[in-house]
């Protein structure tokens, strides 16, 4: 995965980046190259810029220091190959939009739509990107009067829809059951295998994807590291990182981590969890 080795253009370049709000740095000197096909882990406390970083990948906020290159090109561009689950927040029940027009959305923009190609391929492609998240059965409800669970498939196809080459995930496993958590990390762990898209995935909690993960970035206070999971969620590297003794235990192929739970969140309910539909 070395990029000076490899002859593959990253799917992402990061160079000395950082971003600072005011006197408070999140991050800076931040260098990262994501290979096609990579499932990198963003792990850190609140507040520690994960989602910061995710939206300067998409140009919805600017760096202070550096430069980021995505999909080939720069930050925000209209035909950027980038898919993006967001954070989730409430489905507002009385939302009428389907589950059709919210995937629809994803391909706004995108060298798929009508002006290329039609009204009957786009459907075509709305109907594959549902299919392949097994949301068929219920695609042409109201998003509002679903569950969470099935909200947020529908999410991945319409982040999927497109057909990136880069996909950004902001804890698309929140609030949702271990079955379902299972199911959404599993599409988007098929999607990178099989079309090759980059995943960076933000989330606090990495047991669910811990077999899915190539490298992991873990970002406190300013501080970072990146590297193999084994590599950065050992008691060395996080007690360095935190700054504080901080035990990390490896129980039946999952990591639990111990020790000064102030400075943790990964056993801490997320502050957006109460905005979650359920
Ligand atoms: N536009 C902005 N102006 C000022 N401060 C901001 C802005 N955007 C984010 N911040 C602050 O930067 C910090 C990092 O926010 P960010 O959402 O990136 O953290 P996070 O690691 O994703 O946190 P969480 O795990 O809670 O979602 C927060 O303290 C936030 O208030």
């Amino acid at each position: 995965m070395s990029a000076a080795l490899s002859p593959v253009r990253p799917a992402v370049r990061v160079r000395g980046a950082g971003l600072a709000f005011g006197r408070r740095t999140l991050w800076s000197g931040l260098d990262l190259d994501v290979e096609p096909g990579e499932f990198l882990a963003i792990l850190g406390p609140n507040g520690s810029g994960k989602s910061s970083l995710l939206k300067a990948l998409l140009g919805m906020q600017g760096l202070s220091s550096g430069s980021v290159e995505i999909a080939g090109g720069r930050p925000g561009g209209a035909n950027r190959k980038v898919g993006y689950i967001p954070q989730q927040r409430a489905i507002d029940d009385a939302l009428t939009l389907r589950g059709v027009d919210l995937v629809g959305l994803g391909l706004d923009g995108h060298r798929w739509g009508p002006g290329l190609f039609g009204h009957g391929a786009r459907r075509r492609r709305v109907a594959e990107a549902i299919e392949a998240v097994g949301a068929t059965a219920y695609a042409r409800q109201p998003v509002g009067r679903l569950s969470g669970g099935e909200q947020q498939r529908l999410r991945v196809a319409q982040a999927l829809v497109g057909d990136p080459s880069v996909l950004l995930c902001d804890e698309p496993l929140l609030s949702l059951d271990l079955a379902h958590q299972r199911a959404v990390s599993e599409l988007i762990d098929r999607r990178r295998r099989e079309a090759d898209t980059a995943v960076l995935f933000v989330t606090h909690e990495i047991n669910p994807v811990l077999s899915f993960v190539d490298r992991v970035l873990y970002l406190v206070n300013g501080q970072f590291r990146i590297g193999k999971p084994d590599e950065v969620m050992n008691t060395e590297a996080l007690s360095e990182l935190y700054g504080t003794r901080i035990e990390v235990l490896r129980v039946g192929g999952q990591i639990h981590i111990a020790g000064a739970q102030s400075a943790l969140c990964e056993e801490e309910p997320h502050h957006h969890e109460q905005e979650v539909a359920g």
